[in-house]
């Protein structure tokens, strides 16, 4: 690989940047939002998007896997879909994976654009998907088709491989991993993800670790129907108000996890790993930013706050089902609500045992309540933690090539949010897997305004690119 090369791909990629927006646009216009059963039309038309542009860029062996029926529903999940660009056996066979789901959005949550429709704003290129994920998946397809119009041999074998079901716990994906380990993923030499962000908005980083998420539900049931607060209040027990006393018992306003046994289970602070911290560039301006330019931080240094992003567990409330939720004032009294948390996992946290641990407390502090109501507390899904060893050919040849792409050496980070397949493609085909993230911390992924820089997503297809041409060439 020579910088000749790279140059002629990067002057490419300028090149093809009109072509690269319309493919995003084309793909953040599909709302495949993959938790709500009424688009669940939609994940699949997303993912027959992709089909049909991989079939136009020349990819083979193209596969639509089937991933059964969603457990518990009438819904079947969405294909994955597998693809290869490239089966030269001199070269290294390179698995990308990324997701075509997205989270919901809504016109009404206060975004200022309709979010289905990507719209350009100065370097911002806003839509629900743009930075997660959709931008970084249509990345390698751009890699490839950059590389077709400046002809240049491609670097490695490319084994492609996106889900429609990360923004739900990737249903279905590890076992089609165990069944594909020796089969499409045979002969995989190293995975590349790129589904993060920045820690800020100026340096690139390498990404090196992810909490995991275990995902519960509450539901508390009472009434045979929704009753007159009128007729019944004061004298009936209402499950709402029973959810908000258990809420209350789950986490602090200061974030403090208040199960007992979870934070034994953490992980202890090394000497070693507090240090990785002194050169992180990080300030809690870079928190302002992402939250909106709200100071509502509850730590007062950035090492405090990437300690507890990184290698502490949190405890989040999400929302619930059931519950008046509309403008106005309706005096009802819900007969059954269902109040949805998830617990953001660390080293040396076990899955089983944290679970067994939320479920026995959410039932034992409903006992005390002494409630008529009827309370359950289940586990919808979960994911794993990941942390990896930043230290070898993978990391860096992404390194590298962040290097020529940026100009800056990136930090090294671990991330908060879950990816919960990493830690399976680990495994099952026992090689390396890297994060290369493509958008930035203030992007707002799962919030309202998402968006990805258009530099970031220009200069993020030659990241991906370069990489590729770096770890062609690793000495292993
Ligand atoms: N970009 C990664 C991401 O957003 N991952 C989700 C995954 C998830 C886990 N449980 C539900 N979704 C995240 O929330 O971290
Ligand atoms: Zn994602
Ligand atoms: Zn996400």
């Amino acid at each position: 690989m020579s910088q000749q090369c790279l140059d002629t791909f990067f002057a490419k990629v300028d090149h093809l940047q009109p072509a690269f927006i319309d493919r995003l646009a084309k793909a953040v216009a599909i709302p495949s939002v993959s938790s709500e059963p009424e688009r669940r039309h939609e994940v699949v038309r997303m993912g027959e998007f992709l089909r049909s542009e991989l079939t136009a860029l020349g990819a083979t062996d193209i596969q639509m896997q089937d991933l059964g029926p969603q457990e518990d529903t009438d819904m079947h999940l969405p294909p994955v879909v597998l693809a290869r660009y490239g089966t030269d056996a001199n070269k290294l066979n390179i698995l990308v994976y990324g997701h075509y789901d997205v989270q919901p959005a809504d016109l009404e949550d206060g975004w200022d654009t309709d979010p289905f429709t990507l719209v350009q704003d100065g370097d911002k290129l806003l839509g629900r998907g743009s930075t997660d994920d959709k931008g970084p998946v249509l990345g390698w397809l751009n890699v490839i088709q950059a590389h077709q119009e400046a002809g240049i041999e491609f670097p490695v074998n490319l084994v492609m491989c996106f889900e429609g079901m990360e923004e739900y716990g990737s249903l279905g994906l590890e076992e089609m991993i165990e069944r594909e380990k020796d089969v499409y993923f045979k002969g995989v030499d190293a995975v590349c993800i790129s589904d993060n962000y920045w820690l800020g908005t100026e340096n690139p980083v390498i990404t090196y670790g992810l909490r995991g998420c275990n995902y519960y539900s509450i539901t508390v049931e009472g009434p045979g129907a929704d009753l007159h607060s009128g007729l019944f209040g004061g004298i009936v027990n209402e499950p709402m108000i029973d959810l908000s006393h258990l809420f209350s018992k789950l986490v602090t306003s200061q974030g403090k996890i208040l199960i007992p046994g979870v934070q034994e289970m953490v992980a202890p602070l090394t000497a070693e790993e507090d240090a990785r911290y002194d050169t992180i560039q990080y300030e809690l301006d870079d928190l302002h930013n992402a939250t909106g330019g709200q100071k509502i931080n509850l730590y007062d240094t950035p090492r405090e706050t990437l300690q507890h992003r990184w290698r502490e567990p949190s405890l989040s409330i999400h929302g619930l089902e059931g519950a008046f939720s509309h403008a106005g004032a309706k005096t009802v009294i819900p007969a059954k609500v269902v109040g949805k948390f998830s617990i953001r996992t660390v080293p040396n946290i076990d899955s089983a045992a944290l679970d067994k641990l939320v479920i026995d407390y959410v039932h034992d502090e409903f006992a005390k309540l002494g409630s008529k109501c009827r309370a359950h507390c289940t586990l919808m899904h979960d994911g794993a933690y990941w942390v990896s060893d930043p230290d070898n050919w993978n990391f860096t040849a992404a390194r590298r090539a962040t290097k020529a792409v940026w100009g800056v050496e990136p930090d090294l980070t671990r991330e908060g949010g879950s990816i919960p397949i990493t830690i399976a493609f680990e495994k099952a085909l026992n090689t390396s897997c890297l994060l290369l993230p493509m958008g930035r911390g203030d992007d707002g992924a799962h919030s309202i305004n998402e968006k990805i820089n258009l530099s970031n997503y220009i200069q993020g297809i030659k990241t991906l690119g370069a990489y590729l041409h770096y770890v062609s060439v690793a000495d292993r």
